[in-house]
């Protein structure tokens, strides 16, 4: 992700890694002022795929543009002002927009608990994104991702202009959870566990498939099951009201832009989990699904199936599902009954 060094005519010149790259590539963070959107944002400026970074937030976007303008790296930065014509400007040329935007869970709530405030937020983005941005790959952080990713098709159909392999659920921190607690049980490097979570983004709705991965005897394993489905609750039980994951989903956020972008500029067979418009389970009602994606010039290119699953895997995805369908049902039934403006 960060520039590769080469000596040209005696001095170093930073140049990015994919030599066939396009011109632009513009990424758009909406709350890039929050937790989450600052890390974020200072992540993909350090990423010498990114030409353009907007930051667009309710209070402080051109604050967090003009700190992180000053960063020694190609990209231009702009922060915009908080009016529609912000968020159309913000928005306009973008590759990929990532939606931060929207509170986070304190301790005792679950991530459902953010629905009232984060929907109507999401869904108000989403608009916005569709009409200025409508072949954009948008990028949904924003809890509850169950809910929030079926707003933002939902709006896109409204207007016209939905295209299913541009939208993802961001579900990059499960996994990036499950390597590193696994390599914490097996004394590992965590770069080389690759742990398989398909599902959702929440609770039971993350299944991890250690039996696909190198440790099939941690199948069973309750206490790392409970670690990789409830890790976001760790981290809100420790910052004890002030707020959830932010640094470690900046990253997570960053890798799979990261990941598109490297797609988009020719990369094969570059994939990532992620939550989105998914065959896998429609046949049971679950229209939307987490499991591993190949990445392409044209978004999601292939959606792999979860594959060979152990008994208890097949009980785990089971309960998944069933809260699956009810947490899509629930943000398709809110743009329905609350279209907004
Ligand atoms: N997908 C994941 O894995 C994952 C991980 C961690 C957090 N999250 C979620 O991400 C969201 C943000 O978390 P955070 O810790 O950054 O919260 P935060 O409160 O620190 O930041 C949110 C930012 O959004 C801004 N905002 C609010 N409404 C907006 C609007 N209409 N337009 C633009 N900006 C707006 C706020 O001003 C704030 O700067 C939460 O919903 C959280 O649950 C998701
Ligand atoms: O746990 C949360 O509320 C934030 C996020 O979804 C996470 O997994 O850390």
């Amino acid at each position: 992700m960060f520039a590769a060094r080469r000596a040209v005519s005696g001095a170093f010149q930073t140049r990015a890694f994919s030599a066939s790259a396009r011109d632009l590539s513009k990424v758009t963070v909406l709350g890039a002022a929050g937790g989450i959107g600052q890390p974020l944002s200072l992540l993909l400026k350090l990423n010498p795929r990114v030409t353009d970074l907007a930051l667009y937030d309710i209070r402080g976007g051109p604050g967090v543009a003009a700190d992180i303008s000053h960063i020694n790296t190609k990209s231009t930065v702009t922060g915009y002002d908080p009016t529609p014509s912000g968020l159309a400007a913000a928005l306009k040329g973008a590759e990929i927009v990532l939606i931060p935007a929207g509170v986070p869970r304190k301790p005792g709530m679950t991530r459902d608990d953010l629905f009232n405030t984060n929907a109507s937020i999401v869904r108000d983005l989403a608009k916005a994104a569709a009409e200025s941005a409508p072949n954009a790959n948008i990028l949904v952080i924003a809890n509850p991702v169950n809910s929030t990713v079926p707003i933002v098709a939902e709006i896109f159909k409204a207007k016209g202009v939905y295209n299913p392999k541009r939208l993802f659920g961001v579900t990059t921190l499960d996994v990036v959870r499950a390597s590193r607690f696994v390599s914490e049980i097996k004394k590992s490097d965590p770069a080389d566990e690759n742990i398989t979570v398909v599902g959702g983004h929440s609770g039971v709705t993350i299944v991890p498939l250690f039996s696909q991965s190198s440790h099939p005897d941690l199948v069973g394993n309750a206490e790392l099951l409970k670690r990789v489905q409830f890790g976001g609750d760790e981290v809100v039980k420790a910052k004890d009201g002030a707020g959830s994951a932010t640094l470690s989903m900046a990253m997570a956020g960053a890798r799979f832009a990261e990941s598109l972008l490297k797609a988009a500029q020719g990369q094969k067979g570059v994939t990532e989990p992620t939550f989105v418009d998914s065959p896998l389970y429609k046949d049971q009602g679950v229209d939307f699904f987490a499991s591993k994606v190949e990445l392409g010039p044209d978004g999601a290119e292939k959606i792999l199936d979860v594959g060979k699953l152990d008994a208890q895997e097949q009980q785990l995805l089971d309960a998944c599902l069933a809260d699956l369908k009810k947490n899509i049902e629930k943000g398709v039934t809110f743009v329905a009954q609350n279209p907004g403006n």
